[in-house]
């Protein structure tokens, strides 16, 4: 299944039409921009092209009221004088005689979007509308939006569809107050925003956008607020909020269907934003969402006001959902001392309405001082304000195979994957070293020796981005291990992250030089780490604690491949892995966002069964849902959290606490 592109230069049809600096930057350019990006990127081309359509009055009513809808009718047929004396009850917002057409087929498209996804014409899809929707409210438009696309979707999903469980996702840099007011009491609804904040200072400037607004009644703790109290945020930040607490969240909540208001003005370069994330980091933050409802996933765009950041954004958010592998994150840091104190409130605010955050610290106590109450700099002129510059985001070229699978004769090589010949001509060098370090001279040489050295072969190919996968089901995996481990850390110029799932013993050293970081999933007790790059995880009753097994590899296995950057992943399924499949696919899935998807998976000969549904993941195919999480077990969660506590200090990205940083 495609990925759906909704678009209709229409909606570039309305601009401002008097002098009012606060709206000025909200022009039909930001849509022609995006839209010619992705058709010169030939991303256009890949996608299913779907029409909008209007918004009917019954849509629009389902966030708004009647008495809006019918103000906002007459507009079409106003002089300017009163286009602006109708504006001047609403905040930083304007009208347009074409605007009200416009705002139909924004939320329209919001809609057909929903459809496409939701009959399964498509597997997900974008909208590049304006205007935006995510700040206009049931009576009110706000914020450059008229109609709520994003709300209304989610509504109409619920009633057109019995979706029980929604999750829109906001990372728009402004507080999508409309979208929290909509779904405040509603617990069917999970809305996340995080927005520049500044304690209050910054646009729309509401109390209720702090990190204590949690929701109200039946709704109290599926409204989650990450208040931005500084600017120059970078990828390292973006990235910490997801592993720490939206994603955790997200999987304990097992959406239906995930709504993003893709806003792109959290991108560097933004006059709005002022943030310092590179559009590459939309490709993980759409890629770490992909895995969620199945992938039903449904991107509506809302800000954006930098037209180069916009457009190379919006390339990456597509080709992330087209199922290219995201581009390898660039020099992340840690998050900031500013982004784990708002990290530390929200989960301690949240703890009692999430057992993934049972361990969460208390609220940190702040002097006033931290508050930084001085007049903040944000208000500073214009003229101060550096120019951002940012690299062109790295080219994404897909390697002409996809996946390649190693596998024993008689097993079936499942569509869209190339099946990787056993190698005849042993190369002799090759034949040596193996024989040397890995083979038994009582093995029947000949079988082994060929699956070995193709496997060398296959990373290789990896290696010369011939190949972007590759899945091998050999004998014995401890020996493929040994064979190719090694060969990658050498050969290649960089770092292999080896994931070992399973209680096997891994039959590798691992080194002080950090070519290898080894993380080992098994239910053996955790002795102390061989060394900082062997970390055993220690998962009670193996991996059938499927919410301690996932809430380990949010927490700690990504934060930790993400600070890595690895160049290659090795992912090896134990024979005794006791791990279900579809928390196994979630793992193949979330961990091709590393390394710009080069994952070699090794599997135990006997896991047949498991081969194509983890090709498909290789090939980008979204994970099955993990259906609903019960509470992880206790002492999961306990050995997880030792383990971020001892590891933090030497992976920033672990850090959770004001005190982690400190
Ligand atoms: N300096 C201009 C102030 C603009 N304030 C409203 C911003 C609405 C963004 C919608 S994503
Ligand atoms: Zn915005």
């Amino acid at each position: 299944m495609g990925t759906a592109l909704i678009y209709d230069e229409e909606m570039t049809r309305y601009k401002l039409l008097w002098v009012d600096p606060s709206c000025k930057i909200e022009v039909p350019e930001r849509l022609i921009v995006s839209y010619e990006a992705l058709v010169k990127s030939g991303l256009a081309d890949r996608c299913v092209s779907v029409p909008v359509r209007e918004a009917t009055d019954a849509d629009i009513l389902l966030v708004h009221s009647e008495e809006y809808l019918q103000a906002v009718k007459t507009t079409p047929f106003m002089t300017l004088e009163e286009m602006q004396d109708f504006c001047a009850q609403y905040g930083d917002v304007y009208f347009h005689p074409n605007i009200y057409h416009c705002a139909t087929l924004a939320a329209g498209a919001a809609l057909q979007l929903v459809d496409s996804v939701m009959t399964g014409k498509v597997r997900n899809g974008m909208a590049l509308v304006r205007p935006p929707g995510h700040h206009s409210m049931h009576n009110a438009a706000s914020g450059f939006c008229i109609f709520n696309n994003v709300a209304i979707a989610a509504q109409y999903a619920k009633q057109k569809y019995g979706v029980k469980r929604v999750l829109i996702v906001d990372w728009d840099i402004h507080h999508g107050q409309g979208v929290q007011y909509c779904f405040e009491d509603d617990p069917s609804v999970l809305y996340f925003s995080w927005h520049r904040y500044e304690h209050q200072k910054f646009w729309p400037k509401l109390r209720e956008s702090d990190f204590d607004s949690v929701g109200k009644e039946k709704g109290a703790g599926f409204n989650i607020n990450l208040p931005w109290n500084k600017v120059d945020m970078q990828n390292s930040d973006y990235l910490s909020i997801f592993h720490h607490l939206l994603l955790p969240i997200a999987y304990e909540f097992c959406p239906d269907l995930v709504l993003v208001c893709a806003g792109f003005d959290s991108a560097i370069g933004d006059p709005e934003g002022e943030m310092c994330a590179t559009p590459d980091i939309f490709a993980h933050l759409t890629h770490l969402l992909m895995n969620l409802a199945g992938g039903k996933l449904c991107a509506v765009l809302e800000g954006g006001y930098n037209l180069t950041s916009l457009a190379q954004s919006v390339c990456q958010t597509v080709q992330t959902l087209l199922g290219d592998p995201p581009p390898r994150p660039a020099n992340l840091d840690g998050p900031c001392q500013s982004t784990v104190e708002s990290l530390h409130c929200v989960r301690s605010t949240h703890r009692q309405y999430w057992s993934c955050l049972k361990h969460a610290a208390d609220l940190p106590t702040f002097d006033v001082s931290t508050k930084d109450l001085s007049l903040d700099e944000s208000l500073n002129s214009e003229e101060s304000k550096e120019e951002h510059v940012w690299p062109e985001p790295p080219k994404r070229l897909t390697p002409a195979i996809r996946a390649a699978l190693l596998l024993p004769d008689g097993i079936t090589c499942p569509d869209g994957c190339y099946r990787q010949s056993v190698s005849e001509c042993l190369d002799p060098l090759i034949v040596t070293k193996l024989k040397e370090n890995i083979l038994t001279d009582s093995e029947d040489d000949s079988n082994a020796l060929s699956t070995l050295s193709s496997l060398i072969d296959l990373v290789e190919k990896m290696e010369k981005d011939e190949v972007c996968s590759g899945l091998a089901l050999v004998h014995d995996v401890s020996k493929a291990m040994k064979c190719v481990v090694p060969h990658a850390a050498s050969a290649l110029k960089n770092r292999v992250l080896v994931i070992c799932v399973g209680d096997g013993k891994v039959p590798i050293h691992v080194s002080e030089d950090g070519k290898v970081l080894m993380v080992q999933l098994s239910n053996k007790e955790s002795q102390e780490p061989e060394s900082r790059y062997f970390i055993p995880v220690c998962l009670k009753k193996g991996c059938s604690d499927v919410s301690g097994f996932i809430q380990a590899i949010l927490s700690l296995l990504l934060p930790l491949g993400y600070e890595y950057d690895p160049s290659l992943v090795v992912l090896v399924q134990m024979s005794d892995s006791g791990l279900c499949e579809s928390m196994w696919l979630q793992l193949t899935s979330l961990l091709r966002g590393l390394a710009q998807g080069h994952m070699l998976v090794l599997m135990q000969k006997g896991n047949e069964a498991c081969v194509s549904p983890t090709a498909s993941s290789l090939l980008g195919d979204p994970a099955p849902s993990l259906g609903p999480l019960v509470a992880p077990l206790p002492e999961n969660v306990e050995s997880v959290e030792m383990l971020r506590h001892r590891l933090k200090a030497d992976w920033k990205l672990l850090q959770t606490t004001a005190q982690d940083i400190g």
